[in-house]
């Protein structure tokens, strides 16, 4: 049998816990074969991000193409897209190649508080690349940008989810870890019809740098498998509660998670 295999479209960052190296390890741990176009390199740490250097859209799209042309992605991830322009042209790469497995992690703020997407390209994404996506896993505050919409309550979160829908997106995952309402992180999945939850312990610490690449990276890898959405939500809720536990302790800011955790515990569990 071939391995699979998943595209992750997004920006580099040089810390190694979010963006692309966060999303090809989290695919090689879930045994999926990663691949890379590259949008943005990033100057990170875990203090914060000091470089945002955009790369030319002829340099994104030949990534793409390259990839395309012989690999054969079973699915597809976007993190960081940056502007307008990029959007459109990853719109338009997906429509071309037919890709139908197409989870966005609408990407647009740093743990710092520095803009990894232009406030103009908000509607490109909505427009434009939403009506693509199977998946989009938006945490809180992306949500609100999103909507336009304050979302305080579950019910709020329901909201929102049943407006992201309308734009043509098939599940819409909306994170919990802004959510400050308990010791338990609830994320909250809806496909159209009805709500399922994702609970799991929330965890104090602050060694959280790129986890919602990396959950959304864990969907993208279960998809590219062919599990249905609600598995791979299912296996990433697991594969992400392992990686922050497991805390690597690493920099002096918001260090990141440890993607080898879960691998690590299913080891453990075999011997
Ligand atoms: N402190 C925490 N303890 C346990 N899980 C967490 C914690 N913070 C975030 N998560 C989980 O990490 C994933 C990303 O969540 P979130 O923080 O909402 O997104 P983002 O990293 O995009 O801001 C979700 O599955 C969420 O439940
Ligand atoms: C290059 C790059 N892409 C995405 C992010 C944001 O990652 P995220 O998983 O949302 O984690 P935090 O920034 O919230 O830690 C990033 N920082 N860099």
């Amino acid at each position: 049998m071939q391995i699979a295999r998943a595209l992750t479209i997004a920006g580099s960052d040089s810390g190694g816990g979010a963006g692309i190296q966060a999303d090809l390890k989290t695919f090689q741990e879930l045994n999926v074969f990663g691949m890379t176009a590259i949008t943005a390199v990033t100057a990170q740490n875990t203090l914060g991000v000091q470089g945002v250097y955009p790369l030319s859209l002829d340099a994104i799209e030949t990534q793409i193409e390259s990839v395309a042309a012989d690999l054969y992605p079973d699915a597809i991830k976007t993190g960081m897209l940056f502007n307008a322009e990029i959007i459109q042209l990853v719109s338009e790469q997906v429509k071309k190649h037919g890709w139908e497995n197409v989870i966005v992690d609408p990407v647009m703020i740093a743990k710092g508080g520095q803009s990894l997407l232009q406030r103009e390209a908000v509607e490109a994404m909505k427009k434009q690349l939403l009506p693509l996506a199977k998946v989009i896993t938006p945490n809180i505050p992306e949500a609100e940008v999103l909507t336009g919409m304050v979302i305080k309550s579950l019910e709020d979160r329901q909201t929102a989810a049943k407006k992201l829908h309308e734009l043509g997106t098939s599940y819409i995952m909306i994170k919990g870890g802004h959510d400050m309402l308990g010791d338990v992180v609830v994320d909250m999945l809806y496909d159209g019809q009805s709500f399922t939850y994702f609970e799991g312990e929330r965890f104090e610490t602050k060694h959280t740098h790129g986890t919602g690449c990396t959950f959304a990276a864990a969907i993208t890898a279960e998809i590219s498998k062919g599990h249905d959405i609600h598995s791979a939500v299912q296996t990433a809720k697991q594969f992400i509660q392992a990686a922050i536990e497991d805390q690597l302790g690493i920099g002096n800011g918001h260090g990141p998670t440890n993607h080898w955790a879960f691998e690590k515990r299913k080891m453990l569990k075999s011997v």
